[in-house]
């Protein structure tokens, strides 16, 4: 899969705090990477370094390869982004408000902005101003904007925002459409796991700056799948039967009464060795690490589900 956009070292300091600190993230073609990190991480600000709004303090942004600099007017042409909230002429329709953003953009083609208002579901949405809009239909428009001139890589900042829940869905088809379809690539960001986990190829999380983790969802449903808990009053005992008699080597103690084996090992097996040591266990049962309990992990308990 070709790259699309790639940063290195990425920083930004402001007031002498850094507040994106040597982000290197990779974007490939194609896909929906979800920028997952609770409020004030970062986001916005890779964003607006990415979108050229903000000047990095250090590192560098490669678009297909090439470099970033202020003046690569061209390469930013072929983003789209909303950046915080998109603005728009209120007191005109939806149409009209497409049209002035293709000529502003000198990028007018009127099969282009049906295609996109056909997109976003406006296209029955008349003379109705925007003013008269929900948040949904302007996130909508904004979108139908930023794709009218067939970005090639779309940005999206915490698009899902204060949305309801038929809101969300529509956002989301929308994404998947732009994805599959139109094989655009697309970087959402997000403080709600449950939003983008449901898109998202690949996951970057961001947390005070720093990016923590950046893998492919597949992988992340793949390692934090099962594990085996055990509860018992003989814990140091259990760890060496573990460790010693079944030759195991991935587990965790949560607490003195609690062991999590994530290893791949049968409960006979398991209740075998420890019935065979004498090991009281008060209870032994399969349970489900959910991606949920992974992140919040990943956050240092911050609440981002
Ligand atoms: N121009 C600025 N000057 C000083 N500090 C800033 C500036 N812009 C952002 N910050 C600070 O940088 C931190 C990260 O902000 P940023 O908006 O990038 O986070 P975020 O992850 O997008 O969160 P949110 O979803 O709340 O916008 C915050 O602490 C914010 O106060």
């Amino acid at each position: 899969m070709t790259t699309i956009l790639r940063t290195w070292d990425l920083t930004k300091v402001y007031e002498e705090k850094e507040i994106v600190r040597s982000v290197n993230m990779e974007i490939k073609q194609g896909e929906i990477y979800g920028f997952l990190g609770p409020n004030g991480a970062g986001k916005t600000t890779v964003m607006k370094m990415i979108t050229n709004l903000v000047k990095p303090t250090a590192g560098e942004i490669e678009f297909f390869g090439d470099k970033m600099t202020h003046r690569s007017y061209e390469m930013l042409k072929r983003m789209g982004s909303i950046i915080e909230y998109p603005v728009f002429y209120d007191k005109l329709s939806a149409r009209e408000n497409l049209a002035l953003h293709g000529e502003y953009m000198g990028y007018y083609d009127v099969k282009a902005m049906e295609e996109a208002l056909e997109l976003v579901k406006l296209s029955a949405v008349d003379k109705k101003p925007v003013k008269q809009f929900s948040l949904g239909m302007k996130q909508r428009l904004g979108i139908a904007r930023a794709v009218m001139t067939k970005p090639e890589l779309l940005i999206l900042d915490e698009p899902i925002n204060g949305l309801d829940p038929l809101g969300i869905k529509e956002l989301r088809e929308v994404f998947r459409m732009l994805s599959r379809e139109y094989g655009m690539t697309l970087l959402i960001s997000s403080h709600i796991l449950g939003e983008i986990e449901q898109i998202a190829d690949t996951i970057g999380v961001i947390r005070e700056g720093v990016l923590v983790e950046q893998l492919a969802m597949d992988t992340i449903r793949n390692q934090h799948t099962q594990y085996i808990e055990l509860i018992t009053g003989e814990c140091t005992k259990t760890v060496y039967i573990l460790e010693h008699k079944l030759g195991l080597t991935n587990y965790k103690v949560l607490d003195p009464r609690t062991i999590r084996i994530y290893d791949d090992i049968p409960q006979l097996e398991l209740s075998k060795a420890m019935a065979e040591a004498e090991v009281e266990l008060e209870s032994m049962s399969k349970k489900h690490h959910s991606l949920e309990d992974h992140f919040v992990e990943l956050m240092g308990g911050a609440g981002i589900a």
